[in-house]
């Protein structure tokens, strides 16, 4: 199997297992988002160690290995993004499974099991045609950064929220939205799968200096991101600089 396929492959058997954990209806709430967090990180990392026994892994729910930096692929595991949605009985959460190689987003799968998608680095994504005159913003619904609004502003965007990195990052590969912004606070787990999988779409994604995303650093804070379509980037990021 290759390395997109197994990412696809995991990313999609632990959706299911989210989804069968929730509608089992045993726990709600927190517990039920600490249930699935881990529920679905055995999973994913005992699949990885039984295909990828030499590989590394830095997951959300897994203590950290400071050997992985020497490494040079490295599995950067989200097994729930969004757990307060998923959690609170939403559909916009996500899994996470992506293979960095020398600290670059490789490969990688978004699984948006509630809505029964699945998104891949090996899967054709065409680039979606444009729906509407004014670009269309997506933020974060409980942590929006004021940057994003004051880019909305300056550049004449329409605003939309959802929950998880995966899924906003996932509704531009679709053109539900063309311009995903964050800042202040991520980790590598939150946005390496959705990169590489955008980048895979033949979208724009970096960090919002416009820098490139570098992922196996021995700190794995990463807490901004721009995904948006390629002919939007060069004015998201002079907007960001002339806000700096
Ligand atoms: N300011 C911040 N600091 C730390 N993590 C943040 C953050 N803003 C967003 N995130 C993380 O990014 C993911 C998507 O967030 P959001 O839904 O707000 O866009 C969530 O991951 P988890 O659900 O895996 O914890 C969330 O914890
Ligand atoms: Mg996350």
């Amino acid at each position: 199997m290759s390395d997109a396929a197994l990412a696809r492959h995991l990313a999609m058997q632990a959706g299911r297992l989210l989804l069968d954990l929730r509608s089992a209806g045993n726990c709600t709430g927190k517990s039920l988002g600490d249930l699935g967090d881990r529920e679905a990180n055995s999973l994913i990392l005992a699949g990885l160690r039984e295909e990828r026994p030499a590989d590394f892994v830095l997951s959300e729910e897994s203590r950290d290995d400071p050997r992985r930096c020497g490494g040079s692929r490295v599995w950067i595991v989200d097994p729930l993004d969004g757990t307060r949605e998923y959690a609170s009985g939403r559909d916009d959460w996500a899994v996470h499974v992506a293979l960095a190689v020398d600290g670059r987003p490789f490969e990688g799968a978004v699984a948006v099991p509630a809505r029964d998608r699945v998104y891949s680095t090996d899967l054709a994504m065409p680039v979606p045609v444009k729906r509407s005159t004014r670009p269309r913003l997506i933020v974060s619904r409980s942590r929006c950064p004021d940057l994003a609004l004051h880019v909305a502003e300056r550049i004449g965007a329409d605003t939309l929220t959802m929950g998880s990195a995966g899924a906003k990052a996932m509704a531009v590969v679709d053109g539900d939205a063309d311009i995903y912004l964050h800042e202040g606070g991520q980790y590598e787990w939150d946005n390496c799968a959705p990169a590489a999988v955008a980048m895979a779409a033949g979208l724009h994604a970096s960090r919002v200096d416009g820098s490139p995303l570098i992922y196996n650093c021995a700190d794995p804070l990463l807490p901004d991101l721009l995904i948006c379509r390629r002919e939007l980037a060069a004015s998201v990021l002079q907007t960001i600089a002339s806000l700096r």
